[in-house]
């Protein structure tokens, strides 16, 4: 209505305005205090829809519409069934509910009223093309603003998130709950992943909740988080997915009754450490700053202290609420030089106000800091965990886990090799499949012997790509190298035209020509890169194809991308890691397009690596 409105005023003022008897004069011509027949609506499909209306006619112009709509989608949901047969629609609702189960890892629920059954949920925005939203639920009713929930049968994302956050069963759940075929079952992850029987799992936070129980009042839980996020000049919060990473652990700590103590860093306050700074630096890093987003996320009682150790963070956490659901965030971390440093005494500050330490910051879990490492080591191992966010990007990175009968890919993208190296050595002995390709790409090119002009290129690395491609060959590893590549005479400032581009066949003997720059991959190799990952059971992607952020050049990117989406639809688990391909993502409106997408930066290039990350070996195995 909103939208008629926005066109015609009068419209929507009329369509309102039609009453019950105009409706029922289809029905009942003969009435001479009614309106003539096809007073209002003239059409056949008047009469099928008046058909349709039944009992729901006394009421308002909007019920009747409603009315319409539900068993419009009835018949289409029973027609579906006709066609595919029963267990054809059960597989598609599972695949559809599993789905969205993946994909609203990132999103908010919110109480309207206490103990009641309405939920706002708020979805993020995924780029230009995905606005945010913030819709109500009511799980009672089983509705949502969005209208997929009443209309379909088969709770919307919406719908799912609720689950997925306030409930603790799984997919099951809902498809005995709410949906008309409940005989299938599907397991997936909820906020913890699930564990294949006799595999290792780290104790996590619903274990240290559980040794927690018992005693009188709430528990301070304190959690290493990770909020080291980008913030504008204007104060505000560029990219909240570590903060909204962090809520599922943050919100069943306060759901047990017990209150959550956060700490962080925030970029690196060298000025601050070094007492050079004249509060610039400090006021720039505070993790005040989180403050605001984080009262949004969670509704709850969200305290700040400008300390994160000694009285005035001791004073604080004491004066925390017996009855729990309080958060308090201490100040940055990295003020004091003794964090980064690991320095016991630092640490021990920290872990005296602590009841129970959970680790959820995968961002930091490579850094062998005092929060990271130093804190749970002075804790009962009993009382120490990781939080679902790092549960969940272990899982995701973690190649451990597959099965005989999974292939791995990994796709290694991006321009600087001296980086990616250490990476790439380490993937050579966990994946099946090998795709490279962006800037670092050239340097394996050479090392092949191929031109590649005035492309991007570490010469002093060549050697070490030469060995990397032979160690790939020895271990059977199918590598997949650019075949051809578009090149430009220089390095655009802004988009450039096709016709200014060249495009090069990248064989040994031949490749790029001199004066030419190569800066995305062709359309032989995007083909050649599909195939290729086609067989892949799970596939992992870091790092851009090409200059993604200039067009034409972002044409080899968006390709992987569209290709990963389509694996993801076949059953393929689709990772993404590292700023540059999330940045790609979201500029092409796919972010939703694939299985998980990692918050990690050098956090998740050291597990990519293979290495064990402090982080988690800080917390000690699960044992029943
Ligand atoms: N052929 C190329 N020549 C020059 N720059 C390139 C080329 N291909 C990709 N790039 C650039 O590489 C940058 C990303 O490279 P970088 O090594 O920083 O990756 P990254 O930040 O590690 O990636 P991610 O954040 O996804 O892990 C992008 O800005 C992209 O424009
Ligand atoms: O942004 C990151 O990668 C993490 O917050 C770790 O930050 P650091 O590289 O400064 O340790």
């Amino acid at each position: 209505m909103a939208k008629i409105n926005a066109i015609s005023a009068r419209g929507k003022k009329y369509l309102e305005g039609i009453s019950a008897n105009q409706w029922r004069s289809t029905a009942w011509v003969d009435d001479p205090t009614l309106p003539p027949r096809f007073g209002i609506v003239t059409t056949n499909m008047s009469e099928s829809v008046n058909s349709m209306v039944g009992d729901a006619r006394d009421g308002s112009w909007l019920e009747c519409t409603n009315d319409i709509v539900r068993k419009m989608m009835n018949r289409i949901c029973s027609l579906r069934e006709e066609n595919y047969g029963r267990e054809g629609v059960v597989d598609k609702v599972a695949e559809i509910l599993e789905r969205r189960w993946k994909n609203c890892s990132n999103f908010q629920v919110r109480e309207v009223v206490k103990g009641g059954s309405q939920f706002d949920v708020f979805r993020p925005s995924r780029g230009a093309s995905q606005p945010e939203t913030n819709r109500l639920l009511d799980v009672r009713e089983q509705t949502c603003e969005c209208g997929k929930w009443q209309e379909h049968g088969v709770p919307c994302i919406d719908a799912v998130t609720y689950y997925r956050l306030f409930e603790t069963q799984t997919l099951q759940y809902i498809m005995d709950n709410h949906c008309q075929s409940p005989e299938k079952t599907v397991t997936m992850p909820p906020s913890m992943p699930e564990y294949k029987e006799g595999q290792t799992r780290k104790r996590n936070v619903y274990d240290v909740l559980e040794a927690l129980k018992g005693g009188e009042g709430a528990k301070n839980v304190m959690v290493r988080v990770d909020f080291n996020v980008p913030i504008n000049s204007d104060g505000k919060i560029t990219d909240d997915s570590r903060i909204r990473g962090a809520i599922p652990t943050i919100e069943a700590i306060l759901k047990s009754g017990n209150n959550a103590i956060l700490m962080s860093h925030m970029g690196r306050p060298k000025k601050v450490q070094t007492g050079e700074d004249d509060g610039t630096e400090r006021a720039a890093l505070s993790l005040n700053q989180v403050v605001p987003r984080l009262k949004e996320l969670t509704g709850a009682d969200v305290r700040f202290v400008d300390d994160c150790i000694g009285e005035k963070a001791k004073q604080a956490v004491s004066e925390l609420p017996k009855e729990g659901g309080a958060i308090l965030v201490l100040e940055n971390l990295r003020f004091y030089k003794d964090e980064e440093k690991n320095v016991a005494a630092f640490a021990k500050d920290l872990a005296s106000n602590a009841d129970a330490y959970i680790n959820d910051a995968f961002g930091t879990a490579h850094r062998a800091h005092a929060s990271v490492s130093g804190v749970p080591a002075l804790l009962p191992p009993e009382l120490c965990g990781i939080g679902c966010l790092v549960a969940s990007e272990v899982a995701y990175l973690d190649f451990s886990t597959l099965g005989p009968n999974d292939k791995v890919a990994a796709i290694i993208g991006g321009s600087k090799v001296s980086s990616k190296l250490p990476v790439i050595k380490g993937l050579i002995d966990q994946v099946q499949i090998l795709v490279l390709g962006g800037g670092l790409a050239y340097t394996f090119a050479k090392a092949r012997g191929v031109s590649i002009g005035t492309s991007l290129c570490e010469d002093d690395m060549v050697e070490t790509a030469k060995g990397f491609l032979a160690d790939a060959e020895a271990k059977g590893v199918k590598l997949l190298l650019p075949v051809d590549a578009v090149a430009a005479k220089s390095f655009p400032s802004g988009p450039m035209s096709k016709d200014d581009t060249k495009t090069f066949d990248m064989v040994p003997g031949g490749g790029i020509e001199d004066g030419w720059m190569g800066l995305d991959v062709g359309p032989k190799t995007s083909a050649l890169f599909k195939e290729g990952l086609a067989e892949a059971t799970k596939i992992i992607f870091n790092g851009p194809m090409g200059v993604f952020e200039i067009p034409p050049f972002d044409e080899g990117t968006k390709a992987l991308v569209d290709a990963l989406e389509e694996d993801t639809k076949n059953g393929t688990i689709t990772v993404v890691g590292g700023g540059d391909s999330v940045a790609a993502l979201e500029q092409f409106g796919k972010t939703d397009a694939v299985s998980y997408v990692s918050t990690g930066g050098g956090a998740t290039l050291e597990l990519l690596s293979g290495d064990i990350l402090p982080g988690v070996a800080a917390i000690a195995d699960f044992k029943e």
